[in-house]
């Protein structure tokens, strides 16, 4: 069975191609504080723009990520501020309320959502693609994270020009990512574990996350995204037979950490699997540092898909289909 949910994900590289073609992204003041939020996917993109400013900053920009619901509810906002929400469908009503919260107390908004979406009440919006076609978000997400890096680019001079000129190389190096094979084998191995843990070190820990939601939203099965060092500090001691794990491996050293939580689970007895450039059982093509998060996300995407089919759940859907899923999302007002 085809999905939604792939022709979205091969659709990726020329999605961020149309959009870098286009883009155009108002000016922000280094010296204003940012904020950033979301929900879910969006909120995972938010995180990592926060993480490229404060990198391409060398620390001088510090950027808060909020998610949407406080920030629309009780979040201070000056109107020093500059705050850019993140929300693909651009019809929930936190995200919406923090935009028009954040107008209200004069601070400069930014809209970053779909091409489909509504009016948005911010002073300005980007738009990133046309409306997903799946609940399992994930084009939406690389090209929110592309508009975001021009953002970001734009308040960090050097580092950000050099950002920028690695961030054009994505939609190939997504395209060499996708030349591998579909991850069938692993999700065989992983569709039957429960639950399964996704780790990744620095910025990873977010397509960690990202992953988690994947995996949870398209194959019903409990996924939880952990920071590698966090996870072997207290986890450890719930890891059994029966559990799967995908830990993203770094490029840069770090202390064989990463290889510590691969065998100590192992050695508990989960099903563990490594994400890597190189040697891995999960590949994703070589890209600077901070441009992983675009890249690396690509065969998670790809390994939901793979135990979706298997399982016959429906990642376009996201259980919304069968009840009493259907009761009970439908009365989760968004
Ligand atoms: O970006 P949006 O449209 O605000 O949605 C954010 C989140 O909401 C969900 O669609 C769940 O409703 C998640 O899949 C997604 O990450």
């Amino acid at each position: 069975m085809e999905f939604a949910l792939d022709k979205q994900i091969v659709s990726q590289p020329d999605a961020i191609r149309s959009l870098m073609e286009h883009i155009s992204v108002p000016v922000l003041d280094s010296e204003r504080p940012f904020i950033f939020s979301g929900i879910g996917t969006s909120w995972h993109a938010c995180r990592v723009a926060a993480y490229w400013l404060y990198e391409l900053s060398a620390g001088r920009i510090r950027a808060s990520v909020l998610n949407s619901h406080d920030l629309a509810l009780s979040a201070p906002i000056s109107s020093q501020d500059q705050v850019i929400v993140v929300s693909h469908r651009g019809t929930k009503r936190f995200p919406r309320q923090a935009l028009t919260r954040a107008r209200q107390a004069g601070a400069l908004t930014i809209a970053i959502t779909s091409s489909d979406a509504p009016a948005q009440d911010a002073d300005h919006t980007i738009h990133t693609c046309p409306g997903e076609l799946a609940g399992t978000h994930t084009v939406s997400y690389t090209t929110a994270l592309t508009a975001l890096a021009h953002l970001a680019a734009s308040v960090t001079e050097e580092a950000g020009r050099h950002f920028l000129s690695t961030i054009q190389g994505v939609p190939d190096a997504i395209e060499r990512t996708l030349e591998q094979s579909a991850p069938s084998t692993i999700a065989e191995k992983l569709v039957s574990r429960e639950p399964i843990m996704l780790a990744g070190m620095g910025i990873d820990a977010i397509t960690a996350a990202e992953a988690a939601l994947k995996i949870k939203e398209g194959t019903y099965q409990w996924a939880e995204g952990f920071e590698t060092e966090n996870a072997l500090h207290g986890p450890p001691a719930a890891i059994r037979p029966g559990m799967g794990a995908v830990v993203i491996m770094p490029d840069w050293e770090d202390g064989e950490r990463s290889h510590l939580l691969l065998d100590s689970l192992r050695e508990l007895g989960a099903e563990v699997y490594s994400c890597g450039t190189q040697q891995a059982d999960l590949l994703f093509s070589a890209v600077e540092r901070l441009v992983r998060p675009l890249v690396s996300i690509v065969p998670l995407q790809r390994l939901t898909a793979e135990i979706a089919r298997i399982k016959h759940s429906n990642p376009d859907e996201i259980h919304r289909d069968i009840e009493p899923w259907t009761t009970v999302m439908g009365n989760i007002i968004l």
